[in-house]
């Protein structure tokens, strides 16, 4: 996707607009924080600023079902889960686009075909790096796995701190937000979920 096509979401069609108008947008929240954006050491902040955003928001332009089309069928006898645990995760949150930073841990249970690990990692950064709230993007992950793979099972347990709560307003630090999306075994199965809990250990303790 070019930086000018539409973006699509859902119903609702999101016309971009120019790189000029983006700039400009930079330039008012610098006159807004109470800067002066034709100072010399702002001058380029708003070409910086729009091209930072492309990277932190580049999920908007990735499909994360395309991710999971490639699988592998060669693993006969293996019936069980298969985890990605401590994949470090960047987020912003959409109330005030302050970061969320964390770690994702991702199972499934495989039926006759496998996908490469990579690509549950790539699958959490294309939610990631999107404007967030956590619940969301935790089961936005449980149900692409889900419902592209169809597998037995997926559990998705996510940690995260978020920058909206440690750099401003109730100034917490320290403190995650653990979220978790379990589908098919992972839900029905307590023992199933059991394993993967002990698998991942503690979550407090690891970011
Ligand atoms: N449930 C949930 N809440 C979030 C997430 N990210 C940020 N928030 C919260 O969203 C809420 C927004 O609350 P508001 O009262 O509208 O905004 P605010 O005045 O900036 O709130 P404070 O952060 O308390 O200063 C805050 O409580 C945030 O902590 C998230 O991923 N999930
Ligand atoms: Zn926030």
């Amino acid at each position: 996707m070019t930086k000018h096509e539409p973006v699509i979401k859902e119903d609702d069609v999101v016309i971009r607009p120019t790189q000029a108008e983006a700039e400009d947008a930079v330039r008012t929240l610098l006159r807004w924080a109470g800067d002066d954006p034709n100072r010399e050491g702002l001058l380029d902040t708003p070409r910086r600023v729009t091209k930072a955003y492309g990277e932190w928001f580049q999920g908007y332009g990735q499909d994360p079902e395309e991710m999971l089309q490639r699988t592998f069928s060669e693993v006969e006898g293996y019936q069980d889960m298969v985890l990605l645990k401590d994949i470090r995760f960047e987020s912003y949150c959409e109330h005030h686009l302050a970061p969320i930073i964390g770690r994702a841990h991702v199972a499934y249970i495989p039926t006759d075909r496998v996908v490469g690990i990579s690509k549950l990692a790539r699958v959490v950064d294309a939610f990631a790096k999107r404007m967030q709230v956590q619940e969301k993007m935790t089961a936005q992950i449980a149900n692409t796995i889900n419902d592209t793979l169809k597998p037995r099972g997926v559990a998705v347990v996510l940690e995260g701190e978020h920058h909206c709560m440690s750099t401003r307003g109730v100034h917490k630090h320290g403190v995650n937000m653990v979220t978790s999306a379990m589908r098919g075994a992972f839900d029905s199965d307590r023992d199933m979920r059991r394993e993967f809990m002990s698998l991942i250990g503690n979550p407090t303790n690891k970011l």
